[in-house]
């Protein structure tokens, strides 16, 4: 049985997309950065720690599924913005600019835990004092790493993308689907 340790309503719905089967369980790990730590392996470390617990009462042959999501600029990592003056400054640095996402995936299986990363390039439009301001009342900032949704109204503030919508969105499904195969998961 595959479980997918995430309360996040896009993850589950990227994974229903792509037909497989699951049973999502709620889990929360701190997500705190070492200064020392590059961008990819603090994405990495952290949903592997969802993983792991979100296995906590679940049977042994489980197949738990986690994933964290980062947006990434001048090797500064930007996650959920606190509140709107955040978003606020976040979408700032983000305008006219080229900034990274990075979603690391992982699927663990008793002592079995493997991964799959996905870097996408995002550039932005350059945006104005109003445009930010309007897209913060909207609200879709919050929740969102890099205070965005490409999935949402934010799409009309990417002027280009490199790399994988899905992946920006919080699940890639590309590299979820080949992770998943490797543990004998195909969609039903
Ligand atoms: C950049 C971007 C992020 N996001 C979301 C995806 C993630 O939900 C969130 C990044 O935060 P995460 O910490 O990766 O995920 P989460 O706390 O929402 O969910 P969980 O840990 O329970 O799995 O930002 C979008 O929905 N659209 C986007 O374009």
């Amino acid at each position: 049985m595959l479980y997918l340790a995430s309360q996040s309503p896009r993850r589950r719905q990227l994974l229903e997309q792509i037909g497989i089967a699951f049973e999502a369980v709620n889990v929360d790990v701190p997500e705190v950065r070492s200064p020392d730590e590059s961008p990819v392996h603090y994405v990495s470390r952290v949903a592997r720690d969802k993983a792991r617990a979100g296995m906590a009462g679940l049977p042994a042959d489980a197949i738990v599924l986690s994933a964290d999501t980062e947006v990434v600029l001048d090797d500064e990592v930007f996650g959920k913005p606190a509140d709107a003056a955040d978003a606020t400054a976040m979408l700032k640095r983000l305008s006219g600019r080229t900034h990274e996402t990075i979603s690391v995936v992982w699927a663990v299986q008793g002592t079995r835990a493997e991964s799959e990363v996905c870097v996408s390039r995002v550039r932005f439009a350059s945006l104005s004092d109003d445009d930010i301001a309007a897209y913060v009342a909207s609200g879709e900032p919050f929740g969102r790493a890099g205070a965005y949704a490409i999935q949402g109204r934010g799409a009309t503030l990417i002027e280009h993308l490199e790399g994988s919508f899905t992946g920006v969105m919080g699940l890639p499904v590309y590299e979820t689907a080949r992770l998943l195969r490797r543990f004998g998961v195909r969609p039903g």
